[in-house]
């Protein structure tokens, strides 16, 4: 499993991370998410041993990957957000490399790239140049390079970015597996429908600190939805409520709002009302 405490991390004057906390348990799928900026890349960053935090923990497995990341990194598979391939050697030759750092060999390096391969729906474009791979296959390339070694750590950055509906689909089944046989995974995501499909709770992260820790249900009920109305005037009206089916059954018995009704819409609470609802609490308690 993965557990962070007290993370700080400046550059300059910039603060990226402010005492990050977060722990994900074996078998549990968490999204991270939050605005341009929030530190999720530069968590991932000090997770994955690659930028050293100026304070606080991250333990992989229970190996302290900021003293030892070698150490640690065995038992993690990081998808990093930006492309790390080689672009003229093809999937076989990029995903045997990396297998090979992981530790795996001959037979069992074998094993493991066509089953990675298969599972993320690249076994047919296995001995084709990455460099010649659409930017969908190429995410998905990168993706199985994390999956190799079934690592009990998963940090996926965004790995659904440029991907097809089929794409996609293949990735979150193959992570919802690795999941479900155990790995604790940790999910940057700015989409928040692929989170309700993983099943995953949610971190929110902001200004390098996560400041909502719950399932979706438990974060979004209460925040207003939006019902609105379309006439065929071409006007709309816009009505909040936190319950818009209720507000449904009351406009559809009044009148003055039926008259010309041609379009009804329901508008769920979006990650943008949770962000608002968080910041407005932030003042609250700042005030
Ligand atoms: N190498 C760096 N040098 C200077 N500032 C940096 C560096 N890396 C990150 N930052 C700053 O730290 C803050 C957090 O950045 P980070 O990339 O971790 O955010 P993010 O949540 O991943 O954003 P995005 O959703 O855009 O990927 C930002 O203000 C960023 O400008």
């Amino acid at each position: 499993m993965l557990h962070a405490t007290g993370l700080t991390k400046r550059y300059g004057s910039t603060t990226a991370l402010a005492g990050l906390d977060l722990t994900v348990g074996a078998g549990e799928i968490v999204g991270l998410i939050g605005h341009n900026g929030a530190g999720k890349t530069t968590f991932v960053e000090i997770t994955a041993g690659l930028t050293r935090p100026d304070a606080g923990t991250v333990q992989i497995a229970g190996v302290d990957a900021v003293r030892r990341p070698a150490a640690a990194r065995r038992h993690l598979g990081l998808a990093p957000q930006h492309l790390a391939l080689y672009p003229s050697a093809t999937v076989r030759q990029n995903l045997t490399v990396f297998g090979g750092l992981a530790g795996l060999r001959r037979r069992a390096l074998r094993a493991a790239v066509d089953d990675v391969a298969t599972a993320t729906g690249l076994a047919g474009v296995l001995d084709r140049a990455v460099g010649l791979l659409s930017g969908g296959q190429q995410r998905r390339a990168q993706t199985a390079t994390a999956l190799l070694h079934r690592p009990a750590v998963l940090l996926l950055d965004e790995p659904t970015v440029g991907a097809d509906p089929q794409t996609r689909q293949a990735m979150l089944a193959v992570v919802r597996q690795r999941a479900d046989a155990g790995a604790a995974v940790c999910y940057t995501t700015h989409y928040l429908p692929e989170l309700d499909e993983l099943g995953a709770t949610l971190a929110v992260l902001r200004a390098g600190r996560v400041i909502a820790r719950g399932s979706r249900d438990e974060l979004l009920t209460g925040l207003p939805g939006e019902l609105l109305l379309g006439y065929a005037d071409g006007t709309e009206r816009r009505i909040s409520s936190t319950d818009p089916r209720a507000a449904l059954a009351a406009a559809v018995t009044d009148p003055a709002r039926t008259a010309g009704l041609s379009t009804v819409d329901i508008r769920r609470p979006s990650l943008d009302d949770l962000y608002h609802a968080l910041s407005r609490e932030a003042h609250h308690v700042a005030a």
